[in-house]
């Protein structure tokens, strides 16, 4: 078989069941992972009625694919789920751009998550630290005596950990952390079974009061990191030299590290990539965004997740580190037919794998917003996709919706008034 290359030639211009069939002969997919992309059977009202509770139907999102990924050098073709216009386009043109430049490298920790028992009216916090430390073999040894899969698989709980709060509006209070290698999970079920068993005995040895036992969504100990460096002469653009571009990047990125007005905006266009990302392969997304904003703000100020700089070469460097709890197994990526298909047509074959290649996504969605924020503004490349939905908006159907999107987006006017009076001209 031929190498696998992400890299598809003309996708935009194909109808979505061309599009569909470019993307299955690229990655060999099958007729049933197709089907389950297509929509057409992409989740059954059965095992939706499965899923959440009270189900009276299905609510659909555009699934696309990005091309061009190269992720330490092996090719991905990236399922995107999400509502909004040009995420998939600026995703795939960075990964174009970077995989001329050798693509994007990546690394991360070993899957570990957090669950936290709260142990409540200790009367000695410090000595219930002390003693919960004493016991830690103890601990770790009830922990893995229920999941015999997990640890089977070389994960299990490794370590604990014990904070003291001693000033809270109801008194003294100890912490246990459970540090959990949770392997191709996200691991909140399992951790939080882990946490449910030991409390009692975590109880005991702290005398005092267990309430809560749940897993943290920081998830600090699961960090992933992405890395992408680009030469200035694979940014220029047709008004812009490549040094100018690399040097607005780097600038945009400095106000989102200092500004934390600027940064959430940023880091929502790191989010615009992750989140399509995640939620295509039936993933937490609430999970994601929480633990990626809580690390945003671990210093004690919200600021970017990522950072630009210029290498000594004067290339552009950008890295992204943060937590990135994703599974392949549990959740919905096992029961929803479509989050399958998406796994598959990825190609990754641990939950590790699929952190660090979402990673990339995020960095290169940030990339595609900093390079047009830095230059022509976002509103250009955006509105002109945009204008695709301005156009549905004022009634355009069918092969109306491209003529009247390409007439308003050519006449810089992206606007519902705009876009009926070119409806109007061309019905008339
Ligand atoms: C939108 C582009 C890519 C156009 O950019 P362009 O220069 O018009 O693109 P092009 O026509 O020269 O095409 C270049 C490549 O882009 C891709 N591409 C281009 N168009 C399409 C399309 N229709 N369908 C599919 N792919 C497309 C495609 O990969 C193509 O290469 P090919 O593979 O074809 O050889 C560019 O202007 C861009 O990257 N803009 C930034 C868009 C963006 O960041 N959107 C996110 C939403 S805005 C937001 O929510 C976040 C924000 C901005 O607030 C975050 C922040 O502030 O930091
Ligand atoms: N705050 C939050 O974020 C919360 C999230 N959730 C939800 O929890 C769900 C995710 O829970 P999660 O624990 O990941 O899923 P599951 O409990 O569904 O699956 C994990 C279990 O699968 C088994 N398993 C089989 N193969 C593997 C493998 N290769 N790697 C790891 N485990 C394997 C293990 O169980 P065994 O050893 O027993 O066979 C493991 O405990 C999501 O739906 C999430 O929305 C729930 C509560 C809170």
């Amino acid at each position: 078989m031929a190498e696998f290359s992400s890299r598809i030639e003309n996708l935009r211009g194909m109808t979505p069941q061309d599009r569909r069939a470019a993307v299955a002969r690229a990655a060999n997919m099958s007729d049933a992972d197709q089907i389950a992309l297509s929509g057409a059977d992409g989740l059954p009202q059965t095992l939706a009625d499965g899923m959440i509770e009270n189900v009276i139907g299905k609510y659909e999102l555009p699934l696309g694919v990005a091309t061009n990924f190269t992720v330490n050098g092996r090719d991905y073709l990236i399922p995107m789920v999400t509502e909004e216009p040009s995420v998939v386009a600026a995703a795939s043109y960075m990964a174009r751009i970077a995989r001329g430049c050798g693509g994007f490298t990546t690394s991360s920790d070993a899957p570990v998550m957090r669950a936290q028992i709260q142990v409540l009216r200790p009367g000695d916090p410090h000595g219930a630290r002390q003693r919960l430390l004493s016991a830690r073999d103890e601990l770790i040894g009830m922990a893995n005596q229920r999941d015999t899969v997990l640890i089977g698989l070389g994960g299990g709980c490794k370590d604990i950990e014990v904070q003291v709060f001693d000033d809270t509006p109801v008194g003294p209070m100890v912490v246990l952390h459970l540090l959990v290698d949770v392997r191709d999970a996200m691991g909140a079920n399992t951790v939080n079974s882990m946490a449910e068993t030991l409390a009692p005995r975590v109880a005991e040895i702290a005398r005092g009061e267990v309430r809560l036992r749940i897993l943290s969504n920081l998830a600090d100990r699961r960090l992933v990191r992405a890395r992408v460096e680009i030469t200035p002469e694979a940014l220029k653009m047709d008004r812009f030299d490549g040094d100018d571009v690399a040097q607005g990047i780097v600038e945009a990125c400095t106000l989102a590290i200092i500004d934390p007005y600027r940064a959430v905006t940023h880091n929502k266009g790191i989010m615009n990539g992750i989140d399509s990302v995640v939620v295509a392969t039936g993933n937490d997304w609430r999970a994601i965004e929480a633990g990626a904003h809580a690390y945003a703000a671990r210093d004690g100020r919200y600021s970017s997740l990522s950072r630009w700089e210029r290498g000594a070469g004067g290339e552009l460097v950008g890295t992204l580190e943060m937590p990135m709890a994703l599974g392949l197994i549990g959740g919905a990526t096992k029961t929803h037919p479509a989050a399958q298909a998406a796994i598959r047509l990825l190609g990754v074959r641990t939950a590790q794998e699929l952190a660090e290649v979402t990673a990339a996504v995020g960095l290169a969605q940030n990339m595609a917003a900093l390079r047009a924020l830095a230059t022509e503004g976002i509103q250009k490349g955006h509105m002109t996709l945009h204008a695709r939905n301005i156009a549905i908006l004022a009634g355009a159907e069918g092969g109306e919706v491209d003529r009247v999107a390409g007439a308003i987006a050519a006449a810089g006017e992206v606007t519902v008034q705009r876009a009926a009076a070119e409806l109007a001209r061309l019905r008339d």
